[in-house]
């Protein structure tokens, strides 16, 4: 179990309401020091006011946050040293230069005093690919280029944890997977990243942790795998098989087979995940020439899951809290007590 000191962020009990509604209503959440968490969940389910206030920049109603050891409400100033926060594009001028940018937010401390460059800009400059755009204007870089150098700035000043907002949000898939790959990076450095994120490939390619989110409160967290194993178990087979209805008794009775169905020679097979295997297998044992050339896997995944989550029906947390509805206690560590 994760004790607190290994904690980057605790937060109990947060509550935000605007104009009375309740947007974040009584979350409960721990990021473990050198992982990526990820924030995911429908939109206005409270995730970018529940990041606001762990930066300092809203002031919550009521709940505990402990951030790197720091409550936000009382020292923000010395969690900015902290904390590398990504930046909306439109925080910087469309003139500023890279290296200008890199200049800006460096801290005296990230300069070289022998030459007094920018050394930790220049190296990350080249870590993630912008060393040949020092020159260039913000407003000359593309999309991708625009949120690697927020990653850069907000990495400048050696932070403990960064947090992340959509990061990759209007960004083509080449420019996405150029970002995801700076953000794995930054995990395999042992940095501890906070996600906010629509995009739940990128939530199971680069989060150690999920925690959805709905209406304020958290519905479930656990590993990316977790999530699928408990709200998004099944996977479908299909493939063509001559004189399918005949076969159909001998597939239904694989292991983790829960469903088997023939339109024509079509057999669609619904089961767990093991399922797929024992098809396989049952498929090549029969022969090589009923080995089907149109075999289609359709494996559960994160949206899935999600979906899932979000589909079940709202229900007051009651007394015992906002995670009431978190499935396994074996995932509980990242959620908390609900007291
Ligand atoms: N300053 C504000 N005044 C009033 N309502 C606000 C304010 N900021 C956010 N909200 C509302 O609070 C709710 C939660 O917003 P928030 O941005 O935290 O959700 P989110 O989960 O990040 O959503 P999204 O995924 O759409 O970005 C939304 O309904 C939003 O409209």
């Amino acid at each position: 179990m994760t004790s607190t000191t290994d904690l980057a962020v605790t937060v109990r009990g947060l509550r935000k309401s605007y104009g009375g509604r309740a947007v974040v209503d009584g979350l409960d959440l721990d990021v473990p020091a050198g992982q990526v968490v990820g924030l995911i969940g429908a939109n206005g389910a409270g995730k970018t006011t529940t990041v606001e206030c762990l930066q300092g920049l809203r002031r919550p109603d009521a709940g505990e946050m402990r951030v790197l050891g720091l409550d936000p409400r009382r020292d923000a100033a010395r969690l900015r040293r902290l904390v590398g926060s990504q930046l909306q594009s439109s925080a910087l001028p469309d003139r500023l230069r890279v290296r200008e940018a890199v200049a800006l937010f460096a801290e005296a401390g990230s300069r070289d005093p022998a030459t007094g460059s920018a050394r930790r800009g220049d190296d990350l400059l080249a870590q993630f690919g912008l060393a040949e755009r020092r020159r260039s204007p913000f407003a000359g870089l593309s999309g991708g280029e625009q949120q690697r150098l927020f990653l850069v700035l907000a990495l400048l000043n050696r932070p403990r944890l960064v947090i992340l907002d959509e990061l990759t949000q209007g960004l083509d898939p080449a420019a996405r997977r150029e970002v995801w790959s700076a953000v794995a990076q930054l995990r395999d450095e042992g940095t501890t990243v906070l996600l906010v994120t629509h995009e739940l490939a990128e939530a199971e390619a680069l989060c150690d942790h999920v925690v959805a989110m709905r209406s304020g409160r958290v519905l479930d967290a656990g590993s990316p795998a977790e999530l699928v194993a408990r709200h998004a178990a099944r996977a479908t087979t299909a493939f063509t098989l001559p004189g399918a209805a005949d076969a159909l008794a001998a597939v239904r009775a694989l292991p983790g087979v829960r469903t088997a169905t023939a339109q024509g020679d079509l057999v669609t097979v619904e089961g767990d995940r093991r399922s797929i295997a024992h098809v396989g297998a049952w498929l090549v044992a029969r022969g090589p020439d009923a080995v089907p050339a149109d075999l289609r896997v359709d494996v559960p995944d994160l949206e899935s899951a999600l979906l899932t989550l979000l589909d079940a029906p709202e229900h007051d947390p009651g007394p015992a809290g906002a995670t009431s509805a978190v499935g396994d206690p074996a995932t509980s560590s990242l959620i908390g007590a609900t007291s």
